[in-house]
């Protein structure tokens, strides 16, 4: 575990309220260590770094969560607001398994927020310290010229020879389900800014969560457990389909979805890993019985939102923080398969590539424990001139491989676009 700012030193957190109306959150970022949380205009971006702390092993959430505690006790905070995401704010990127990866938890120096008729805005650091204007205009970001992609650890067929692996070993009973990914690689000739791709993310994918913490960003439509004043929701996905761009026909399709039994088995078990995840901490549940389908612009999805009570406890303080249930909930059946650690086994066996944060949880938590944990999907991490793409499919019985490729083909749309001209 290493961490930066020291640990003696007292933090000082101030959150006024904002004005509304003002631009869009993610037009204010500067390039300098940019955050955000972004769904339909409204949620968190911040910047600079008030404190920080990499993680990485089995204990990554857990020294990441007693960190933050540490981090929340030693802040002298004023709070005019008080929302969840208003006083200290934490945004993490968590590594998808045990080993390899580092996990990420970032303090930022600044934080704008946003949430129904409320905005608000929180510093962090030495009360005689100076900002410059929040909510100045800023130099927007410039595309990144020249982008050119290859593929990653495996080409197309080599992939699908590795789907049909799992395939056949799906079919002698060694396990029931398995996502397996695959990354595309971009480069470009100069170093890219993220604040281009997370732009056109949160404009083209306002349905999905548009994520950004230390250089892993994209806009994914699962939600991997949000706790508020102890409601806790969870957005399930597996099961997808690729749309046409023909309105009528994509209707027929998403019937076709929610009919497909490949796709309600594969879509079952993800339902039932979180919900059985959940439960030991949830006093009501609710489980629908049927899925609905999410219409996203690239593709469909089969979608169930779970909702529970956390159990409540003396002091709200102790109750199971959002970044704990999300340690719990990972990785669901919908990211690893079933049972989760022959599926876990696998992937790490045949899949052929370093995960790093991909399909990890990613999100933000306050000084309550509330907070939102996205799952790291349609994603990419960062560095330099070169971007790391992943996407991947759950892997059943009646699998195809070809299909399986064009799914993950379609699943690379929305970074791929993204990172191309407005
Ligand atoms: C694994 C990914 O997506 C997951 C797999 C899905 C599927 O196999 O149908 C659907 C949504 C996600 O839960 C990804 O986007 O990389």
């Amino acid at each position: 575990m290493t961490t930066s700012a020291p640990h003696d030193e007292a933090l000082v957190v101030r959150t006024v309220a904002l004005d509304l109306p003002f631009g869009d959150l993610v037009d204010l970022l500067p390039d300098d260590a940019p955050v955000t949380w972004l769904r339909r205009g409204e949620g968190l971006v911040g910047w600079g770094v008030a404190a920080m702390v990499r993680t990485s092993g089995p204990t990554r959430f857990s020294d990441a969560a007693k960190w933050w505690s540490e981090t929340v006790a030693r802040a002298l905070v004023t709070d005019e607001v008080v929302e969840p995401g208003t006083g200290p704010v934490c945004f993490g990127s968590f590594a998808f398994a045990d080993e390899p990866g580092d996990s990420v938890l970032v303090l930022p120096r600044v934080v704008v927020g946003h949430r129904g008729d409320r905005a608000w805005l929180t510093t962090v650091g030495p009360a005689a310290d100076r900002l410059d204007d929040p909510l100045a205009e800023r130099p927007t970001a410039a595309v990144p010229p020249g982008v050119s992609f290859t593929d990653g650890a495996l080409n197309g067929e080599e992939w699908m020879s590795v789907v049909a692996d799992a395939v056949a070993r799906i079919g002698s009973g060694a396990l029931e389900k398995v996502v397996l990914a695959r990354d595309l690689v971009a480069t470009s000739d100069t170093p890219i800014d993220v604040r281009w791709p997370l732009q056109r993310l949160a404009a083209t994918y306002p349905m999905c969560w548009t994520f950004h913490v230390d250089g892993m960003f994209g806009a994914t439509p699962e939600m991997l457990v949000r706790r508020e004043r102890g409601l806790v929701t969870s957005r399930v996905l597996a099961g997808t389909i690729r749309r046409t761009g023909d309105d009528g026909r994509d209707l027929a399709l998403a019937a076709t979805l929610a009919r497909s039994s490949k796709d309600l088995e594969e879509h079952e078990y993800a339902v039932r890993s979180v919900a059985e995840a959940l439960e030991p901490h949830c006093s009501g549940m609710n489980v629908p019985e049927a899925p609905f389908v999410l219409h996203l612009p690239n593709v469909m999805h089969l979608a169930t939102d779970v909702a529970g009570v956390v159990h409540a406890a003396e002091h709200p303080e102790r109750s199971v923080s959002s970044l704990e249930l999300a340690e719990a909930l990972h990785p669901s059946a919908a990211v690893g398969g079933t049972p989760t650690p022959d599926a876990v086994a696998l992937i790490a066996e045949i899949e052929g590539m370093d995960r790093g944060r991909y399909a990890g949880p990613v999100g933000w938590m306050d000084a309550s424990g509330d907070g939102e944990w996205g799952i790291a999907l349609r994603s990419a991490e960062v560095e330099g001139r070169t971007v790391r793409l992943f996407a991947g499919c759950g892997i059943v019985a009646d699998s195809v491989p070809e299909a399986e490729l064009a799914e993950a083909q379609a699943k690379f749309v929305p970074v791929r676009d993204a990172l191309g001209p407005a």
